[in-house]
């Protein structure tokens, strides 16, 4: 959820974004986010939910992005973008807003996924993901980045 115009993580994101293109088919989507709008924090939530539930496709696998969810390590990770990808399934990885993601985002995702069990600001949660998505397609490749 959100633009990132912070210009601190948005050119490393663009980086990874750009070396990713060997590997797959990535699009970064950014929606806009309901928390500046004048509306509760519960509200602002269902209002991103909708959106984001709107978007997702029979062929999706969700991965909803929190701190409370799975850790994996990433050799773990790889495996499962391979499953996807076996699979022929899209994956839609999600980070929330400013008041993170409603519980029917978290219902409805195949995968929970925690980057840690720290919070991150959201923009810095999608540099962290990028990278460990690059990171796990050099690992189904066998390429020396992941040591
Ligand atoms: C600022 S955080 C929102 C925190 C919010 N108070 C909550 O309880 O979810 C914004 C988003 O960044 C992502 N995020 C932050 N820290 C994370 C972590 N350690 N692991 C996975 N995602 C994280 C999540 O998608 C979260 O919805």
């Amino acid at each position: 959820m959100g633009k990132d115009r912070s210009g601190l993580f948005e050119p490393g994101v663009r980086e990874y974004a750009s070396r990713l293109e060997h590997y797959t088919r990535f699009e970064l989507v950014e929606l806009p986010e309901a928390s500046g709008k004048k509306l509760k924090p519960g509200d602002a939530k269902t209002a991103e939910a909708e959106v984001i539930l709107g978007r997702l496709k029979p062929q999706d696998w969700l991965v909803a992005m929190d701190e409370r969810g799975k850790q994996l390590d990433s050799v773990e990770l790889s495996r499962y973008l391979a499953k996807a990808q076996t699979g022929a399934k899209d994956l839609l990885f999600v980070i929330g807003g400013d008041e993170g993601l409603d519980e029917s985002v978290r219902q409805a995702a195949h995968l929970t996924l925690s980057l840690s069990r720290m919070t991150l600001p959201h923009r810095l949660a999608r540099l962290v993901l990028i990278e460990q998505i690059y990171r796990a397609f050099t690992i189904i490749k066998g390429e020396p980045y992941h040591k």
